[in-house]
C-alpha cells in the first residue's frame, strides 16, 4: 500500500468583502511557481493606470503565509511585456505574520494607459522558504581574498 503525504505548507486564505466573487487565488498550471493575484476593484469602477502612475490594488484576500516562509509579490511576465506593467517594488515581501489584505504596487511603465478589471491576473505571489538570521554587532570584519571588492571589482 502506498499512502501519501502532502508535505506542502498550508496556506490559508480569508476572504474579504471586496474579494466576494472573485477566483481564489491559485496555481495556474501543475508546475506554476507563483500563485496569480486577481484586482479586487468595483466591478463597476475598474481603475485606469495612466503612463507612469502607479496605485496599490487589492486582492481580496488575507494570506497567512505559514511561519518559516514569505509571500514575494511579482509582476507577471505578460503584462510586463504587452503593457509596461510591472511591479514597483519588486518583490514585494509578504511577512508571515502580516494579517492585512495583500495589495500589488503597480507601476505603468508603458506608453498607453491601462485598465485594470475586477478578476484581472496582476501579479503572482511566491512562496518561498526564508531564514532570519541572528544578529550580532562585532567589531571587525573577517579577511577575505575579495575584501572590499565589489560592484564589478572582478571584471566583465
Ligand atoms: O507588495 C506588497 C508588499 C507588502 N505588502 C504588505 C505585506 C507585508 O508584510 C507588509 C509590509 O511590507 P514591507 O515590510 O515590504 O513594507 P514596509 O515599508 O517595511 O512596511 P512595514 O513598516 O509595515 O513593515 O505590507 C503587500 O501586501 N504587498
Ligand atoms: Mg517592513
Amino acid at each position: 500500500m502506498n499512502i501519501h503525504h502532502d508535505t506542502r505548507p498550508t496556506l490559508n486564505l480569508i476572504r474579504l468583502a471586496n474579494g466576494e466573487g472573485l477566483d481564489l487565488p491559485t496555481y495556474e498550471s501543475k508546475g506554476a511557481a507563483g500563485i496569480d493575484l486577481r484586482a479586487a476593484v468595483e466591478e463597476a469602477a475598474p481603475l485606469t493606470l495612466l503612463p507612469g502612475k502607479r496605485a496599490l490594488v487589492p486582492t481580496g484576500f488575507i494570506f497567512e503565509i505559514p511561519e518559516g516562509f514569505e509571500g514575494q509579490v511579482r509582476p507577471r511576465s505578460g503584462l510586463a511585456f504587452k503593457n509596461g506593467i510591472t511591479c514597483l517594488n519588486s518583490p514585494g515581501t509578504v511577512d508571515s505574520d502580516y494579517r492585512g489584505e495583500v495589495k500589488v504596487l503597480l507601476i505603468n511603465l508603458g506608453e498607453e494607459p491601462f485598465v485594470i478589471s475586477r478578476g484581472m491576473r496582476i501579479a503572482q505571489m511566491v512562496i518561498a522558504p526564508v531564514t532570519q538570521a541572528r544578529v550580532a554587532e562585532i567589531t571587525a570584519a573577517s579577511e577575505t581574498v575579495r575584501g572590499a571588492g565589489g560592484f564589478g571589482s572582478t571584471g566583465v
